[in-house]
């Protein structure tokens, strides 16, 4: 799928394919050094981060293994009011294991923050966190965040993982809504 199966419903690309790409091996090259001589356990965060997940996990050189947790934010219909409930719980126990939290975007950064609290509690031997994006000027909530592949402006993204009500998720790239999508 490309910018023109889109039709109007993108404003422009603001991250392409190969800038992703490229940054992705960028990543996965500290990481590797990061984790030299460690069994180190990637937690995608569902939905958003599976094309993250999927693309830095291949360009890693390092065996890794990897699970999966899906979250959700509610409360007064606005999403990332910092109430997070589990929908999917890891299927590992994350005990005395060094796990490296793999996130498509850290926006209010509320969600993140919640998550850092309860894996925190498991007693993993390290926590970290990569996020393909992030939008410091939507901060809430300030994180120290090791692995950040881009900081974007203050603006509502899709693609490449991110959804707008579920769609657009498949684009390979990060583009912004046209203002009629979202009534801007
Ligand atoms: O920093 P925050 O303001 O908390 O927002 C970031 C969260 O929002 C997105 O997930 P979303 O709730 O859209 O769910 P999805 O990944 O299933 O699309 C993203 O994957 C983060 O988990
Ligand atoms: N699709 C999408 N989901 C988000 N969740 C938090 N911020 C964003 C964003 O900018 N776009």
């Amino acid at each position: 799928m490309d910018q023109n199966d889109m039709g109007a419903d993108l404003a422009k690309v603001l991250i392409s394919k190969d800038e992703i790409d490229a940054k992705l091996v960028e990543l996965a090259a500290r990481i590797d050094q990061d984790y030299a001589g460690k069994d180190l356990l990637l937690v995608g965060v569902l939905k958003g981060a599976v094309m993250v997940m999927a693309d830095l996990a291949r360009a890693l050189h390092s065996q890794v293994t990897m699970d999966w947790m899906a979250v959700s934010s509610y409360g007064m219909g606005t999403k990332s009011s910092g109430v997070v409930r589990i929908l999917k719980d890891l299927d590992t126990d994350i005990a005395g294991k060094d796990v490296l939290i793999v996130e498509d975007i850290i926006d209010s950064g509320l969600t993140l923050s919640w998550l850092l609290g309860n894996l925190g509690s498991r007693g993993p031997a390290s926590l970290k966190v990569c996020t393909l994006l992030r939008k410091p000027d939507a901060a809430k909530v300030e994180i120290d965040v090791e692995y950040v592949g881009f900081d974007i402006p203050n603006e509502f993204v899709v693609g490449y993982g991110l959804d707008y009500a579920e769609k657009l998720r498949n684009l390979p790239f990060i583009g912004t809504l046209a203002p009629h999508v979202y009534g801007g």
